[in-house]
């Protein structure tokens, strides 16, 4: 046995992973300068939705003409400036789409540029510009794929044969557009992260060099990683090499467009910025071909949550959810990173006591420095931003089940119920709800949480003082009269002390209850107030609850509460 058995007793998996090549034997970046692992992204990348295209081709039933316009509307509304809106040449629905967006009634904003797909063929680049007439601006997209598998398998061409298919598809392009400033052109080397870093340029610098680009009317190049299949590291490395390399750099928007075949798009696109990419084409919630594009969503709140203003309001998550989910006919996962169901919820206790401390000192800090507390520093356990942020309420934060302590439960009876249970009570009360929900094996919804207080403090006993009074003497002291109902009898008793309560506890002993008070608060709750107290009971401490319209009556009712906790027992 060697050191590693102790520790990795793994086993060969018996899968035939000798089938699949690393990347680094099938494309070679030729990385001199690394910038990338220590820059920073200080300031959001130009978002570009592809919804509408990319998302739309990868649905089983693509998007209907109103579908496609709501999603428009939401893609506008959110803030996204430049959308690519369909394919055109692709199918009707596409087509007229895009001459919807052209015509006066459309109300195409100002400062929205559509941006249509083509393949590089001359009927479907035709229709593209066919689609566009009319339209104030637009960028023309050409793609063709350019690694070896593609070329070899796809296209059947080598190297120079894609050359040309770019080289002619630029020439039609530019002919169509003649030197209208309104057009701009954008070329994604399809598969590019599988591509020869050399070619990528050669095509690139060409098309910058044909189209003539200026830093007025830049080409943008988009380099996909059209099927992902390397780490996040080798994508920027390759981003970052094409960065340092492309001629007339200024002429040029630098974009990406990361795919997640291997749940790792977010992490991508992010790299990429960093290594100079300036553009990230994705779509919301991560829809797309196979495991999706990188999630447009996640990446913009992912900078919001570094302090860095996302350039789109996504104020109200729930809406643009909802609308995305309508539009795709997919739902979004309840574990969806800022937008899921559940990703502002915590079940487990330590979580939840985690949150409700620093809920309330997120509360006392806004309090103390004056500001609002939507507006001050946010600095709470387990939520890495203020659900409040994304028009998410604070109801669903904590949620309890089986596996919540006891600062969850006593969170959501004070948020949700009004009850403020004192510190050392509250074990006691989770003890409760951890049996029942242990017997149920189901979440404890606050009501039914309230509920559970209520069966367990607040009901009817074997004892209750059925008429009582209380009476202070000059010299202080108490004296506690009442009829006590047992149930089966009643009694009348007599008590003295130097508060009410002992008074109280001082006549208990005539029904047979040795009762010292412990602790006793309270606090007010609507109609009245609510008590706790801890007593001793013939020797066992138990606590108790009292809700009434009066604190005294409150306390008392604590502390029988308590009693007939005990003797239930
Ligand atoms: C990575 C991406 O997302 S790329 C975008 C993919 N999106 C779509 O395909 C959605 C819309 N597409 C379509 O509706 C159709 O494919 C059309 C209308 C564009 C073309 O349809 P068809 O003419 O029937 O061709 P088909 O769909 O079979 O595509 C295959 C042909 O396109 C060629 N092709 C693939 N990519 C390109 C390209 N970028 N430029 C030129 N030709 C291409 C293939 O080599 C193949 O040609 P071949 O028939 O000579 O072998
Ligand atoms: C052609 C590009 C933009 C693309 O959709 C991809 O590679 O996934």
């Amino acid at each position: 046995m060697t050191p590693t058995d102790v520790w990795n007793p793994q086993r060969p998996s018996g899968m035939p992973y000798h089938r699949y090549r690393p990347h680094h034997e099938r494309v070679r970046v030729p990385v001199s300068e690394r910038g990338w692992p220590a820059a920073r992204i200080e300031r959001a990348p130009l978002w570009v939705p592809v919804d509408l295209r990319d998302g739309n081709q990868a649905l089983a039933e693509p998007m209907d003409p109103a579908r496609k316009r709501r999603f428009f509307d939401l893609l506008v509304r959110v803030g996204y400036k430049e959308i690519e809106v369909g394919y055109p040449s692709a199918s009707r629905t596409d087509f007229d789409f895009v001459r919807h967006l052209a015509s006066a009634d459309a109300g195409l904003p100002d400062d929205v540029t559509p941006v249509v797909f083509t393949a590089a063929r001359p009927d479907l680049i035709e229709r593209t510009f066919a689609s566009i007439e009319g339209l104030p601006r637009a960028v023309v997209h050409l793609y063709v794929a350019t690694s070896p598998v593609w070329r070899e398998v796809v296209l059947g061409r080598d190297r120079d044969g894609v050359r040309r298919i770019v080289r002619e598809a630029a020439e039609l392009m530019a002919r169509r557009a003649g030197d209208t400033p309104s057009v701009r052109f954008q070329f994604s080397p399809e598969t590019f992260n599988l591509t020869e870093p050399d070619f990528v340029l050669e095509l690139c610098d060409e098309l910058t060099e044909f189209w003539d680009a200026s830093p007025d009317r830049p080409v943008t190049h988009n380099l996909p990683a059209t099927v992902e299949i390397a780490t996040p590291n080798v994508y920027a490395d390759q981003i970052e090499y094409i960065h340092r390399n492309l001629a007339r750099r200024d002429s040029v928007i630098l974009s990406v467009h990361p795919h997640n075949d291997r749940g790792t798009g977010v992490a991508c696109a992010e790299l990429a910025v960093l290594a100079g990419a300036q553009r990230v084409e994705g779509c919301l919630f991560g829809n797309g071909e196979r495991t999706g594009n990188v999630d447009l969503v996640t990446l913009a709140l992912n900078l919001y949550a570094q302090g860095v203003d996302p350039m789109v309001d996504l104020g109200d998550i729930d809406a643009v959810r909802e609308t995305a989910e309508h539009c795709n006919r997919l739902p979004v996962h309840p574990r969806h990173p800022y937008a899921g169901d559940l990703v502002y919820t915590a079940f487990s206790g330590t979580h939840q006591d985690a949150i409700s401390k620093g809920l309330a000192q997120h509360a006392r800090t806004a309090r103390e420095s004056g500001v609002p507390e939507g507006e001050a520093p946010w600095a709470v356990p387990y939520l890495p931003i203020d659900p409040g942020d994304v028009g998410r309420s604070y109801e669903a934060v904590i949620r309890v089940n089986s596996q919540s302590g006891k600062g969850g439960v006593a969170y959501l009876l004070r948020t949700r119920a009004g009850l403020d249970l004192p510190e050392r009570m509250r074990p006691d009360f989770a003890r409760v709800v951890q049996e029942a929900t242990d017997d149920s094996g189901a979440e404890a919804t606050p009501k039914e949480l309230e509920e559970l207080f209520r069966a367990t403090y607040l009901a009817d006993g074997g004892v209750r003082p059925a008429v009582w009074s209380v009476h202070t003497d000059p010299s202080g002291a108490h004296r506690f009269v009442c009829t006590l109902d047992t149930g089966d009898r009643t009694a009348d008793l007599e008590g003295t002390g130097s508060g009410p309560l002992t008074a109280f506890a001082d006549a208990l002993t005539g029904a047979g209850y040795t009762v010292e008070v412990l602790e006793v608060t309270d606090h007010p709750v609507d109609g009245g107030t609510a008590a706790y107290a801890e007593c001793r009971v013939n020797g066992t401490a138990v606590w108790g609850a009292g809700v009434e319209a009066s604190a005294l009556a409150a306390r008392v009712q604590a502390v029988v509460s308590a009693v007939n906790r005990a003797a239930a027992r």
